[in-house]
């Protein structure tokens, strides 16, 4: 089992041009296939509100939410960095606040670092936090938890006052203290320009190659259904999978084919005793 990996491998991982290769997680068995399959750190994102619980969007997502799948997560993958994903309205009304509930990661749950959505409106949480002691990773591009203000889960940086913007924000990240930062959903020619133009290592999520890239658990092994970005891959098609077992085994279940002798516990006294014992009942 390879060592666990840390912020100085991820920097050195940048200078060395080595590609980061990394996904969501948000339960045990996930987080544990990852580590053997040695991924170099995974999310637990907010997503885990559409992918996991059902929601429309990651808004309704508490931080007890987060907080209890980083646990489950932290057990499956021991030996990976984790990074625990910030809720909605769990940063945003103050500096204290954030770094109160930065802090809860690290403490009840074990992560290595957090995220938080954002650029230069964050710039002064991302400060706070990092003063506090804990690695940040920015979020910028495409920013789910205000999809609202965006119009929807759309791309940006796709015109050039827009590409500017999403720039700044990159800067204002770095400079604000973010150990790495997160692009989502911007084309590769403004994200390849971010990773040149910044020291810390630069992710992506639909946002093309840079120093790493993030996926969805739940896209990339096609159990999520709900929609399917145009930035997803499909690794397999675990709900193809799942649906043909699950409908094996109703039939097997009305037919009577299951279970048969191998999945029962048989007695361990003569078959005459308790056909005794069961004539005490009538
Ligand atoms: N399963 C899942 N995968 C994700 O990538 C994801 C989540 N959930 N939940 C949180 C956010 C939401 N994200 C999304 C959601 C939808 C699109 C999407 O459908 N985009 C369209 C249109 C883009 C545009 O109009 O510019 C696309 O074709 O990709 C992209 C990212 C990314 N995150
Ligand atoms: C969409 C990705 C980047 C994320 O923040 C999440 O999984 O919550
Ligand atoms: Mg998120």
């Amino acid at each position: 089992m390879a060592k666990k990996k840390s912020i100085l491998d991820f920097y050195r991982m940048k200078q060395e041009k080595q590609q980061v290769a990394w996904i969501t997680a948000y339960d045990f068995p996930t987080a544990s296939f990852a580590e053997a399959a040695g991924m170099d750190m995974l999310l637990v994102g907010d997503s885990l509100g559409m992918c996991v619980l059902g929601y429309q969007s990651t808004i309704p997502v508490t931080m007890e939410d987060c907080i209890s799948h980083c646990q489950a997560v932290r057990r499956g993958a021991p030996k990976t960095w984790i990074i625990g994903d910030m809720p909605f309205m769990s940063y945003q009304s103050s500096d204290q606040q954030a770094v109160e509930n930065a802090g809860r990661f690290l403490k009840e749950a074990d992560t290595d670092c957090i995220k938080l959505e954002g650029g230069i409106r964050i710039a002064s949480r991302i400060k706070a936090i990092t003063e506090a002691g804990i690695a940040v990773m920015g979020h910028i591009g495409l920013t789910p938890q205000s999809s609202g203000q965006l119009g929807g889960h759309k791309a940006q940086g796709r015109d050039v006052n827009n590409a500017r913007a999403v720039i700044k924000d990159a800067l204002a990240v770095q400079e604000a203290g973010a150990y790495a930062i997160l692009v989502e959903a911007v084309p590769p020619e403004v994200t390849g320009f971010i990773a040149d133009l910044l020291t810390i290592p630069v992710y992506s999520i639909g946002a093309g190659p840079c120093d790493g890239q993030l996926l969805i658990s739940a896209d990339l092994l096609g159990q999520f259904q709900a929609f399917t970005p145009k930035f997803v891959k499909k690794y397999a098609n675990v709900a193809e999978i799942a649906t043909k077992a699950f409908g094996e085994y109703i039939e097997e279940v009305r037919s009577g084919a299951f279970p048969t002798d191998d999945h029962v516990y048989h007695i361990i006294e003569p078959e005459e005793d308790f056909q005794k014992m069961f004539k005490e009942f009538n």
